[in-house]
């Protein structure tokens, strides 16, 4: 039961689900309209309500549309350029060599996955070295570690945010303000050190930032679908703005595969439908992503915010509360390390789980030496071999006499393989799940593209905030009245 397209191939055999009982299912569970809200997805045409705006990630599968996103200008292309090769001076006329993302969430996650999985393919066009660092967290705990490697007058920060408000992202900006301050002045700095990348151009321009270094994208794409826009900017940056266009092509060939191919042949139809049925047939809860290549380190994380973010809901499209189980957890990591720490939970444990297995068939090291060549390509053989095993293991089992010796099985698991991981074959790999969680959103009525549960939060987070600043005496609940008390003191 492998499915294969250009960039990417799915084996479903270990879903434990034949193709006949996938087409009933498919008909009891995928609703009439799914055709033309497909169809509705890929011209950016899907609405979403209660945003009250469309859907258009998709119309982003061409560099042609990135860069004359948002306000029309094709700045995307020359910044990345010029910062490759080292022609972008900083303000004191030296070239700049570290570029620090500031973003969290959609702005964060998919840059920071796609510029670790892609590294190797940066056309290196010049000897300049440029190196992209991220920040996201609240906390400040990754400025600690970024600060001190990098130089005010070599370091240029992108701001990444769709909405130019997060907290995260403005506590992070106000303290690199901090330290930059000493060795240059306010009009330095926004001249030359920072790139604005939103689709609030206004909000871009109040900070300061001149309109040459502000990059847009369109308001109806969702921070977590974003990472196809100038948001990827760190991306390019790391491989090129060619390399970049190549990711956008991966993708693209997975929406036209998603659009025209039947059931049997489609991918991320498959994996919504065979996810749907994990969930209410068998009431499995969550997902394993369990990537077999250190590139794809990442992949767990990016998808927990592209399917929880979208599918944790309990309201329907209409506003009513839902009653039947959504979305599921997604959770994972980086497949061969997990075989040394949580593996014996997913054999012998208690819970049900399913498994997404991701490999990469083969893997070339050209600029090692032969021998060097070899013990690397031994190395991908061996991931695949384990990779290979521990799927066998979670589905077939295995009974040996004694009761320690004994593994139950049955855990139902996708492989998704690539030959090689490559710019496409990696922006096909995103495509597909982003279009498997659309559809599991169609099939349980609900809508993928808004996050209120995110924006409660946020706000209750304010409230907290306020008191821990002394500027209100709300009180919450026992527990956490003497917790900011503490904090206060
Ligand atoms: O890009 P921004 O507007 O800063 O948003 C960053 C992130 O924060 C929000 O809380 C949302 O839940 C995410 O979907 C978003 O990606």
């Amino acid at each position: 039961m492998i499915i294969e397209s250009d960039f990417l191939n799915l084996d479903t055999t270990y879903q434990g689900v034949d193709i006949d009982a996938l087409r009933d299912f498919a008909a009891k569970r995928l609703p009439e309209n799914f055709d033309k809200l497909r169809t509705q997805l890929l011209r950016g045409e899907f609405y979403n309500a209660t945003e009250d705006r469309h859907v258009s990630h998709c119309l982003n599968r061409s560099i042609h549309n990135v860069v004359t996103a948002g306000n029309g200008k094709n700045r995307f292309c020359t910044i990345v350029r010029e910062l490759r090769a080292g022609k972008w001076l900083g303000a004191t006329g030296k070239p700049i060599k570290d570029v620090v993302n500031i973003g969290v969430g959609g702005s964060d996650l998919g840059p920071m996955m796609g510029s670790f999985a892609l590294k190797e393919f940066a056309d290196d066009n010049s000897l300049h070295h440029l190196s992209v660092h991220f920040v996201s967290s609240m906390d400040g705990g990754q400025l600690y570690a970024v600060l001190p490697i990098v130089d005010p007058e070599t370091t240029l920060f992108i701001i990444a945010s769709k909405s130019f408000g997060t907290i995260d992202t403005l506590a992070n900006v106000d303290t690199v303000r901090k330290w930059i301050e000493p060795t240059l002045n306010q009009e330095q700095w926004l001249s030359r050190h920072v790139i604005g990348v939103s689709a609030n151009n206004q909000a871009m321009t109040d900070f300061g930032i001149p309109p040459a270094q502000q990059l847009s994208f369109a308001e109806s794409v969702g921070g977590r679908f974003s990472l196809w826009s100038a948001i990827g900017l760190p991306i390019a940056l790391t491989v090129g703005s060619n390399q970049f266009g190549r990711m956008l092509e991966g993708a693209k060939a997975m929406d036209d595969h998603f659009a025209n191919e039947p059931l049997e042949q489609n991918i991320p139809l498959q994996m919504a439908l065979l996810g749907v049925y994990n969930r209410e047939v068998r009431e499995i809860n969550n997902l394993a992503v369990l990537p077999y290549d250190g590139r794809l380190r990442y992949l767990p994380s990016y998808l927990q915010q592209l399917d929880m973010e979208s599918n944790g809901k309990q309201v329907d499209f209409e506003g009513n509360a839902i009653d039947y189980p959504t979305g599921p957890i997604i959770w994972g990591g980086f497949g061969p390390n997990g075989q040394h720490a949580f593996f014996q939970h997913l054999h012998q444990g208690y819970d049900k789980f399913c498994a997404d297995f991701v490999a990469v068939l083969k893997r070339a090291a050209p600029d090692f030496e032969p021998a060097v060549q070899e013990g690397l390509a031994e190395q991908q053989r061996l991931a695949v071999a384990n990779c290979l095993a521990h799927r066998r293991l979670m589905w077939f089992g295995a009974e040996n006499g004694e009761a320690r010796n004994h593994y139950i099985g049955n855990h139902p698991s996708n492989l998704l393989f690539v030959d090689e991981l490559t710019p496409q074959s990696f922006g096909a790999l995103i495509a597909a799940y982003e279009h498997k969680v659309f559809t599991q959103g169609v099939i349980w009525n609900l809508n993928s593209f808004d996050q209120p549960g995110v924006e409660k939060g946020k706000k209750l987070a304010k409230e907290v905030l306020q008191v821990l600043d002394g500027n209100s005496a709300t009180e919450f609940d026992a527990s956490t009245d003497d917790l900011v008390r503490r904090v206060r003191r």
